[in-house]
């Protein structure tokens, strides 16, 4: 060590640090330092090592490297052992791993970024302008995916992963993560495991509004957090299922027509009201359902025209699906009242046909309760309008085009298991969120692209898309800070 921090290194002759970063912010943090692109340094590893090299970091605890791989040329290498033994400021260093350096080839190159290391926030700090960034991995040394096809093979038995019943293959072998990165991963994911336990058994999880998030109760009664909810579950699946049947077999007709039973539904609904039900009629009505569902989900007058200019005469056998969580959503309502205005103008009793998927005592039930209309459904406050697909707002739909919603739930009870599962390599949705937060820098630094290639599949990436955007597209994290 000290025969290194004699020699000047031509990192400390080629950086000065900025006022800026002396000391450190004083918290727990890494801090990622930005050295200009034209630093030329020999060797990280021995450079980092060098307390002089750093004499604006006070105490630091694991350090390690933060690289692009273009910047990375050939030549010597350096192993783990050459790195992990050296102390900077009297501080052991061992931030970076073994594996991330030790395949590795470092010779002359340009290390734009150092991480340093002190806890699982990262502070970026530039010779400009000090940022912060969250969750930013460190020691992710991105290089090029081994592509010969021996690795790839191994790669893709390593980490394929297969649910028979559920037909379901995920095949991450082609995303280039490393095995650092997977194993620094690991405590994210336990923590994000142990905190959807907790979701799953009622914890609060949205502060702002000290709701719960129960959507996965829907197709699991039973592990719904009281008896309340799980009879309020069963009870509203139970009336969706007469409903439909009674709508279906005629039982329940519309007001005297020619068609004598209904054969037309119109939903009225926006964003997680409408999306989910699409994408489910896209996918798994049949061929010939008994009742054909057509969608307003927008506020566009010509659209909502055409829909009703679509139904002709068959207005008088449709019946409409009025679905708002919160009853007030103005185009939602501006649809409701273009159709009623339709009914009017043919002289037909709207109420009569008209059916409310909402929270109890919100706008729309009141309006419903009070026009006397021919059903009411409930959406309940702890499941997110996005992910309402498997309560009356998906259900109803479903059940009315014939498609059978007892394997529905199942096959969601079924995906919900696997996708509990705390073991990384053996869960699904864990693999998709390890691949795209490597992909994307774990920050959004690229955009997902959905291609379904089977028609059916087309709404997928609508429903998905609403669904990432209003789950993470937020100001502030759950600790209140501001996400960038
Ligand atoms: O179901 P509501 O209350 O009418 O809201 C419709 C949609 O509007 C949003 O609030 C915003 O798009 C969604 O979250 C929601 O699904």
């Amino acid at each position: 060590m000290a025969g290194r921090s004699a020699t000047p290194s031509p990192l400390t002759s080629s950086f000065t640090a900025p006022a800026s970063l002396s000391p450190l912010p004083p918290m727990e943090a890494p801090a990622f330092v930005k050295f200009p692109l034209t630093t030329r340094i020999r060797s990280p590893l021995h450079d980092c090592a060098s307390p002089s090299s750093y004499p604006f970091l006070p105490s630091i605890r694991n350090l390690s490297f933060s690289c692009t791989s273009s910047l990375i040329s050939s030549g010597h290498s350096f192993s783990h052992d050459s790195f992990s033994d050296r102390s900077v400021n009297g501080l052991p260093v061992s931030g970076c791993s073994s594996r991330s350096f030790s395949s590795d080839t470092f010779s002359y190159g340009f290390i734009n970024r150092l991480a340093v290391s002190r806890s699982r926030r990262v502070y970026a700090v530039s010779d400009k302008s000090p940022e912060t960034f969250d969750n930013v991995v460190l020691s992710k040394v991105k290089r090029p995916l081994d592509m010969d096809p021996l690795s790839l093979w191994n790669r893709y038995l390593d980490w394929l992963y297969q649910h028979k019943d559920l037909g379901l293959y995920v095949d991450v072998s082609r995303i280039g993560f490393t095995d650092e990165f997977v194993a620094q991963m690991e405590p994210r994911f336990q923590k994000a495991f142990k905190a959807m336990e907790d979701l799953e058994a009622g914890a609060i999880a949205n502060p702002d509004e000290g709701r719960m998030v129960g959507h996965y109760w829907l197709r699991a009664p039973h592990l719904s957090p009281n008896q309340y909810l799980q009879k309020q579950i069963v009870d509203s699946l139970d009336r969706v299922r007469r409903f439909a049947a009674d709508v279906v077999n005629g039982k329940i007709k519309p007001p005297p027509c020619p068609a004598e039973r209904f054969t037309q539904v119109l939903s009225i609904g926006i964003g997680g009201s409408a999306l989910g039900p699409e994408f489910v009629a896209e996918a798994l009505a049949p061929d010939n359902p008994p009742l054909k569902i057509r969608f307003i989900d927008n506020t566009d007058p010509a659209g909502i025209d055409r829909q009703i200019a679509q139904l002709g005469p068959e207005l008088s056998s449709t019946l409409v699906l009025v679905i708002s969580k919160s009853g007030g959503t103005p185009e939602t309502r501006n649809g409701l009242l273009e159709v009623q205005k339709a009914f009017r103008e043919k002289g037909l009793d709207f109420a009569k046909q008209g059916v409310a998927v909402t929270q109890e005592n919100s706008l729309l039930d009141n309006t419903a309760r009070m026009e006397g209309w021919l059903a009411r459904f409930p959406m309940f406050d702890w499941v997110g309008g996005r992910t309402s697909e498997m309560s009356a707002v998906g259900l109803l739909p479903a059940a009315l085009q014939g498609i059978n919603i007892r394997e529905f739930l199942q096959g969601a009870a079924e995906m919900d298991k696997a996708t509990r599962i705390p073991v990384m390599k053996e869960n699904p949705a864990a693999l998709l969120a390890l691949c795209w937060y490597w992909a994307s820098d774990g920050v959004g630094s690229k955009d997902m692209v959905v291609l379904p290639y089977k028609d059916s599949l087309l709404l997928f990436s609508r429903y998905l898309q609403q669904l990432v955007m209003e789950s993470l597209g937020k100001e502030y994290d759950l600790d209140g800070n501001l996400v960038r």
